[in-house]
């Protein structure tokens, strides 16, 4: 983890949205001393309170515009359908050489939502942290949330390369690794490596609490930790994936058709008896985990899990 500064990166960090990802932010700007100041907007009156009685900023505000002024950095870490609705809100309000970032599932979908409205001067750098939990809200979040994960930026043609390289230090600093894509690649890449699992998850789920022969009781009694690893998943926010489903629906409809056209296949494997076909394509599968764990990553899902229940015990 990297050590805490000893002055602050930015004099005002505006953080608009204070769920799991917002506030994990909040207790690493704190933590590592990222920020001289903490300004917190967001929509429910209900969520800021909780931020003020769990002291994640310096000033509270119920609109976003009023925490933006004056803010050298502004991070959006609301649901990807929202950011529109935001950057309305804020645009007038933003100073003359900010940098403003998001932290948003999808991004060309954020894009086109907020760019228009962004003032010229601003620096609009859209961003994904790849790293979260299935649980919400500002209680749900860690500092150590982003030590050692991705964080991906899809900056516009033209985007001043200091800002950039200060908003690289930031994420840095919260502990993740950078990497840097156009935002069509970055939407294709999530679909298959997050969106569809998560769509996996609450149909496979779904399917199981369906099945009459099958009570309710006998799917949590029985369930074995393959089932428990979708019903974490399928446990995540429905108002962010709903969001994610409408937002990246090109590329999800894509991958789901190859996956349909692979599960057809699979089907007619076991329908047919073709052993060879079952061994080969599970001896590919398992070397691609193994090369994962071989390239250094973390891959057992509870570590996401893990943190988050550590941090809340
Ligand atoms: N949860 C995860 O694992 C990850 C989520 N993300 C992205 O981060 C963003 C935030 O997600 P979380 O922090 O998990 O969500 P969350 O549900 O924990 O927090 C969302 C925050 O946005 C506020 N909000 C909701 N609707 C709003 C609106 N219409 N206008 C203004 N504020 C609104 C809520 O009050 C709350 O403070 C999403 O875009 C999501 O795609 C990115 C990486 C991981
Ligand atoms: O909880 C999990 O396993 C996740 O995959 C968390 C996650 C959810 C959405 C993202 O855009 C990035 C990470």
């Amino acid at each position: 983890m990297p050590e805490p500064l000893s002055e602050p990166l930015f004099e005002k960090i505006a953080l608009v949205g204070i769920g799991l990802i917002g506030s994990s932010v909040a207790r690493i700007i704190r933590k590592n001393n990222l920020g001289r100041h903490i300004a917190i907007a967001t929509r429910s009156l209900e969520t800021l309170e909780r931020a003020k009685q769990l002291g994640l900023g310096d000033s509270y505000f119920a609109q976003a515009a009023e925490a933006v002024c004056d803010a050298d950095l502004v991070i959006v870490s609301v649901p990807v359908g929202a950011s529109q609705a935001i950057a309305k809100e804020i645009a007038p309000a933003l100073k003359k050489g900010a940098i403003l970032t998001d932290v948003g599932s999808t991004k060309s979908s954020v894009i086109a939502q907020m760019q228009p409205h962004i003032p010229e001067g601003v620096h609009f750098i859209p961003g994904h942290p790849l790293a979260g939990t299935e649980k919400s809200g500002p209680d749900a979040g860690f500092a150590e949330l982003f030590e050692n994960r991705w964080c991906i930026f899809t900056p516009l043609p033209g985007t001043d390369p200091q800002a950039l390289e200060k908003l690289s230090q930031f994420w840095r600093l919260c502990g993740a690794n950078i990497e840097i894509m156009d935002a069509d690649h970055h939407d294709r890449t999530l679909a298959i490596v997050s969106h569809l699992p998560h769509i996996i998850a609450y149909n496979i789920v779904g399917t199981a609490s369906d099945l009459e022969t099958v009570t309710q009781s006998e799917v949590i009694k029985y369930s074995a930790s393959g089932f428990r690893d979708f019903t974490r998943l399928a446990a995540s926010d429905p108002t962010m994936w709903r969001d994610v489903c409408l937002h990246n629906k090109d590329a999800i409809l894509e991958m789901l058709a190859r996956f349909s056209e692979d599960l057809a296949s699979l089907q007619k494997a076991i329908r047919w008896g073709d052993g060879d076909k079952l061994f080969d394509l599970f001896t590919h599968t398992r070397a691609i985990r193994r090369s994962i764990i071989e390239a250094g990553q973390e891959v057992d899902a509870p570590n996401f899990g893990r943190q988050a229940v550590e941090h809340q015990k």
